[in-house]
């Protein structure tokens, strides 16, 4: 069906064109009519001139054999008119016999002559007479004997009475001196008598000649200077032709032989008998026939020559309508329109080597859009070989695509263009199927899309705020790596980094602080990496670098090592100058892990429990680090299990008055009740806290036992001082500080003079805005506020004049320096000096001896806090404290 179809469209594609097709077979053909007009036209008219030369030498030959046989014949007449004489004057005792001797007669056998007395004996003769012949019944001897007339009678051909053999009787009548019938002389001429004339030179091998009489009868005929006896219808035909005006051709005289004559008689001119001379055509025309073979045969080699050219021209056509109908469907296959479309065209025509392998190919069609895309004018690209223009090795690397394709039917993809190649494009999509020449090339310029590809797939693989590769990019690229590297002797090394501080900095000073951390931190891993290191953003602060290639069983500690150090200079931010860390799990390739998940895993463990041990260093993976991670999953666990069964519960320690010692107030200081494993301090869970931000329940919860707590307290009458609480800069970011003391304060009906609000220096600085309103509202409420850990952060004094906080607790850090000559006293001197000077109460923190004390008295320090009062104690311990003072 397939086939049938694609025979009616090449029927088609060949009716189409059908005028070019016979174009070239009709020039040939006119050619060929006219070589062979020609030779015909100039063989016939040599065959005319030699028949018109043949006619008159036929003439001219008959007019000399008419001629002869007159000469012939009036010997005869003189013989029969000497023997006429002889026999009267001998009265009728003549004896020819005798007179042969005398040289009278011919001496030639051919002629003989016999003399018949009156009663028709043979009684004399020029050749001895051995029997009795009878003559009288012979139509010569009855004519003589009844006509007294002496004219010579010529008979017709009989068959001798003496010999046997043919011959033509001339006779003459005798009369005895009486004048009365005395007998008849007959001179008897065989037929080759009358042929004796043929001359092979003028007549040829077949040359006719033949005597005919008057009366119509035939006396001798013969062919090529032998005796042929005519056919009696022949012997009509003869007399037809003598009638005729001229030389006549005749083709029935031989009967043996289809060959004509050119035949013309003349008439004796004393006797009443013609002569006829025939001249064989086929003789005549010889000339004309060896040449009409050499005609002939340029013209059939003319013929020849035009044949092949209409055949050549002809497959020609047909493959030129084969390629243009290919061309044509392969176009229409794309629907591409000849010129003006947007694709380049191409029909290329395999070529084929001596082993019959595909060896190049050549451009039988292009459109002047892939002339476009080549760079050179359309005309120019038609008959170019691909080899052509490619150099050999690159030229052998298309070869197998192009073989490729034609082994396959079809072949598509999207090319990236070398450079070394003619075609004016970046990215081409090529489409090639297989035509019965060899391949449509369909090329479409894709460079824009292909950049805007590209574009798309950098944006999908890079981070937007670093530019460095993500994580999708990581993805992918990473298992590339290992397979490299598992096919060589070198390792990969895995570095999962997670920023110590970004949190902080990110939630105190805003995103964009953070966003600017991170571009920082993004850099400063970049100088301290090798070029073909990679860094990727793998999401919010966490880093990944992968060295590739590392040694195999060794660990990157030098890497690791210049990663922690670059990170020790604090980073600028914002104009700020911000401290930040990094934590760093290292997993290494293939001994860590031999895919890219486990690798990634190991490392973001062993950067975990970095984290969990205190931050800022580096690990590498240990399978034991999976343990570390389970204890921290369970801690996670449970720290939300405590969090639901409210196992947390708080310490209080005094702050009292430096000079009098009188409890000013207390700081509420959480511990965790575990059921199994007693009482945790804050530093074991408020990190997780922070981490998992569960420090925003856990600090509600704190908030409402404190309050709890005061209440109970006024309930049992007890005098009550302030207690501060402390608030995690992530329960200002969730904004739910205000909202939870004032419904706190509303629950347990507790004047909010009672309740004060420490917020470390670092949570202040961040988030300005935000922050401040919130502080704003809970200074509106009457709820106190306190800078804790002052002294570790980077408050400037406008800050502290802003933000108007109530009291300034210095950091415990600066309390232990605390010595006489110590620089830590001027420090501490003067944050108090500037304190008072904002008119804040200042409590000093970690106090734990008497000396720090008496400083601190000499400093006018307002409020101390430490061991030296009291440790943290349970609710029950303060609240006999509460009721001594
Ligand atoms: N967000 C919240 N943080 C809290 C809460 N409860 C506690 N914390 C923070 O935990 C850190 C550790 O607290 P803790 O183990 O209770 O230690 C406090 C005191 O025990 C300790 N202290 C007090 N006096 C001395 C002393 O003389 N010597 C000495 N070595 N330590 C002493 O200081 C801690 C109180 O510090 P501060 O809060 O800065 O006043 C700690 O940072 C707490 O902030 C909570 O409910 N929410």
């Amino acid at each position: 069906m397939k086939r049938r179809h694609r025979l009616s469209a090449i029927l088609s594609s060949i009716r189409s064109n059908f005028s070019h097709l016979l174009l070239w077979p009709l020039v040939c053909l006119v050619f060929g009519v006219a070589l062979w007009g020609t030779t015909f036209a100039k063989l016939q008219s040599e065959k005319s001139e030699l028949q018109q030369q043949g006619f008159k030498d036929a003439a001219s030959l008959a007019n000399g054999y008419a001629r002869q046989l007159n000469r012939n014949v009036q010997q005869i007449d003189q013989m029969t008119l000497q023997v006429q004489y002889d026999w009267l004057l001998s009265k009728g005792q003549l004896r020819l016999e005798n007179l042969v001797k005398t040289g009278l007669f011919p001496s030639t056998t051919l002629l003989r002559v016999n003399i018949a007395n009156r009663r028709g004996r043979l009684v004399t003769a020029t050749i001895p007479i051995t029997k009795t012949v009878m003559v009288n019944d012979r139509e010569y001897f009855l004519f003589h004997k009844q006509n007294n007339s002496n004219v010579l009678r010529v008979g017709t051909p009989v068959v001798g009475r003496v010999l046997g053999t043919n011959i033509v009787q001339f006779s003459r009548r005798l009369n005895a001196p009486d004048g009365s019938f005395d007998g008849v002389v007959i001179v008897s001429a065989e037929i080759p008598y009358f042929l004796s004339f043929y001359e092979s030179a003028s007549l040829g091998k077949r040359g006719l000649l033949a005597v005919v009489g008057d009366d119509g009868h035939l006396r001798a005929s013969g062919i090529g200077g032998s005796v042929r006896d005519f056919k009696p219808a022949t012997r009509h035909v003869l007399q037809q032709l003598l009638a005729a005006p001229g030389p006549v051709k005749e083709s029935s005289l031989d009967a043996d032989k289809t060959s004509p004559f050119l035949v013309a008689g003349s008439h004796l001119k004393s006797y009443p008998l013609a002569a006829v001379v025939g001249l064989s055509e086929d003789e005549i025309l010889e000339p004309y026939r060896k040449s009409s073979n050499t005609y002939k045969n340029f013209a059939i080699a003319g013929t020849a020559v035009l044949f092949l050219f209409a055949l050549v021209s002809t497959l020609q056509s047909l493959r030129f309508i084969r390629i243009r109908h290919e061309s044509e469907k392969a176009r229409a296959m794309y629907g591409i329109t000849l010129e003006g479309g947007s694709e380049g065209f191409l029909m290329w025509r395999a070529v084929y080597d001596g082993k019959k392998q595909i060896a190049d190919f050549v451009i039988v069609d292009a459109n002047e859009r892939a002339a476009g895309i080549y760079g050179v004018g359309k005309e120019k690209l038609v008959g170019k070989r691909l080899s052509s223009f490619y150099e050999p090795t690159y030229f052998e690397k298309l070869m197998k695509t192009y073989r490729q394709a034609m082994e396959d039917g079809y072949y598509e993809d999207d090319y990236p263009v070398p450079p070394e190649s003619p075609l004016k494009m970046v990215w081409l999509h090529r489409k090639m199927t297989r035509t019965s020449l060899g391949l449509a090339l369909v090329l479409k310029d894709i460079s824009e899309a292909k950049a805007y590809e590209q574009q798309l797939l950098h944006r999908a693989n890079h981070d937007a705020l670093t530019s460095l590769p993500n994580r999708q990019w990581l993805e992918e690229a990473l298992p590339a790596t290992l397979q490299r590297a598992a096919a060589s002797e070198f390792g990969v090394a895995v570095l999962f980094i997670d920023l110590d501080g970004f949190k902080r900095v990110n939630d105190t000073l805003g995103h964009s602080a953070g966003d600017a951390l991170l571009r920082a931190a993004a850099h400063r891993l970049q100088s301290v990496l090798r070029p073909t290191d990679c860094v990727v953003r793998f999401g919010g602060d966490e880093f990944v670098v992968v060295l590739e290639p590392v040694l195999r069983n060794t660990k990157p500690t030098r890497v690791a090592d210049r990663i922690v150090e670059a990170f020790n200079p604090p980073l600028e931010i914002h104009a700020e100058r911000q401290s930040v860390g990094v934590s760093i799990g290292i997993a290494v390739f293939p001994d860590d892990g031999g895919d890219s998940e486990t690798l990634l895993r190991n490392a973001d463990a062993a950067m975990y429990v970095v984290k969990s041990e205190g931050k800022n260093g580096y690990r590498f993976y240990q399978p034991q680090l999976g343990e570390d991670i389970k204890k921290r999953i369970s801690s996670e666990n449970a720290l939300t299990e405590a969090l639901e069964k409210k196992q947390f519960i708080l310490f209080y320690q005094p702050q009292v008055n430096t000079a009098t010692r009188e409890l000013c107030g207390m700081e509420a200081l959480v511990r965790w009740q575990h059921p199994d494993k007693g009482l945790i301090p804050p530093s074991e869970f408020i990190p997780l806290a922070e981490a998992t931000g569960r420090i925003v329940a856990l600090g509600t919860q704190v908030i409402e036992q404190a309050c709890e707590q005061l209440a109970l307290w006024r309930k049992q009458g007890i005098r009550l001082v302030p207690i501060s609480v402390n608030v995690s800069a992530q329960q200002f970011n969730q904004n739910v500080v205000v909202h939870t003391i004032a419904a706190c304060l509303e629950r347990y009906d507790v004047a909010p003079e009672l309740l004060e609000i420490e917020i470390t220096e670092s949570s202040m600085l961040a988030k300005h805005a935000e922050i401040e309103s919130q502080l704003a509202e809970l200074r509106k409420m009457r709820v106190k506020l306190a800078i804790d850990d002052f002294g570790t952060g980077y408050s400037s004094l406008s800050q502290l004049l802003r933000l108007q906080m109530d009291v300034l607790k210095i950091d415990q850090s600066f309390i232990a320096q605390l010595g006489n000559g110590s620089p830590g006293l001027v420090f501490v001197k003067s944050i108090i000096s500037l304190a008072h000077s904002l008119n804040m109460t200042v409590i000093a923190e970690g106090v734990e001896n008497d000396e720090q004390l008496r400083l601190l008295q000499d400093l006018s320090c307002d409020q101390i806090q430490g061991y030296l009062i009291s440790r943290p104690v349970p609710a029950q311990e303060i609240t006999a404290m509460l009721q001594k003072h």
